[in-house]
């Protein structure tokens, strides 16, 4: 049975691998997974990756939105499972084949999640991306589009954000993972903020999103780890809130 803070993703986007332990350290108790993106990768390797995976008791998600032609993907996926983390990205992209490529590299090792539409992205940047009306007019719809060809390709769920969750979850069924980045809390916002599609967690939760990635507002509180346990104290009270039947839009 998965608790509030079972839900919380906090990625570690921080240069130092010191900083990043003490973050592991301190935070471990009040979050269910750590995320290493491309800096700390960039900075730390692998090596950084197997320490936060043997010290226990948070998943570690290796975030590297791999997105490059199927062959190059499916072996960098099989490295990236040679590392015992849980979650691993790759961009849905145009090509079915390269999701596809993703999930043999995986070889059931590790769950990967396509990514669909960044939360950075807005409706006007689709536009000028040059995808037809009916995409940029609503994301969503190129959102669900990614979502079926990561499901197609074997696919254990994707990333999206807080506005497209309940699309995904009603298209795909319960089983298919949502990851929802994008994540603010409605009382405070974030300096030089670059997420375009955002929500609260609770906003979230009730829209059925299984995990949900919080970064900044976290990372710089003034004390992270009441920070963490704040956004487990909003998850859990959307969790009661939620009927058995379902979760509603909020
Ligand atoms: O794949 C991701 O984790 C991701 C996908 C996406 O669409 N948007 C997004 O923000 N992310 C990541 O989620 C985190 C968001 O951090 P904050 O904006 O600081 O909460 C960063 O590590 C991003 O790389």
């Amino acid at each position: 049975m998965k608790t509030a803070k079972d839900h919380i993703i906090f990625p570690l986007d921080v240069p130092d691998p010191d900083i990043a332990r003490s973050l592991v350290t301190r935070l471990a108790d009040d979050v269910g997974m750590f995320k290493i993106g491309l800096e700390l990768f960039i900075r730390s390797g692998p090596e950084l990756v197997r320490w936060i995976v043997r010290a226990g008791n948070a998943k570690v998600f290796l975030d590297l939105k791999l997105h490059d032609i199927p062959a190059t993907v499916k072996r960098a996926m099989a490295q990236v499972a040679d590392l015992g983390v849980y979650f691993a990205t790759v961009h849905c992209g145009e090509s079915r084949s390269m999701l596809k490529a993703a999930v043999e590299g995986a070889g059931g090792r590790v769950n990967v999640l396509g990514v669909t539409v960044l939360t950075s992205v807005s409706a006007a940047d689709v536009a000028t991306a040059g995808y037809r009306d009916d995409y940029s007019q609503d994301v969503r719809r190129l959102v669900l589009k990614k979502a079926a060809m990561a499901m197609d390709a074997g696919c254990c769920g994707v990333v999206c954000s807080g506005e497209e969750v309940q699309s995904i979850k009603t298209t795909f069924g319960p089983e298919f993972q949502a990851v929802t980045p994008g994540i603010r809390m409605a009382d405070r916002s974030v300096s030089g903020d670059d997420q375009a599609r955002v929500v609260t967690p609770a906003m979230a939760i009730r829209r059925g999103a299984d995990y949900l990635v919080i970064g900044r507002p976290i990372r710089d509180a003034a004390d992270p780890q009441a920070a963490a346990r704040a956004v487990a104290g909003e998850i859990q009270g959307a969790l009661d809130a939620a009927s058995p039947k379902g979760r509603d839009v909020g």
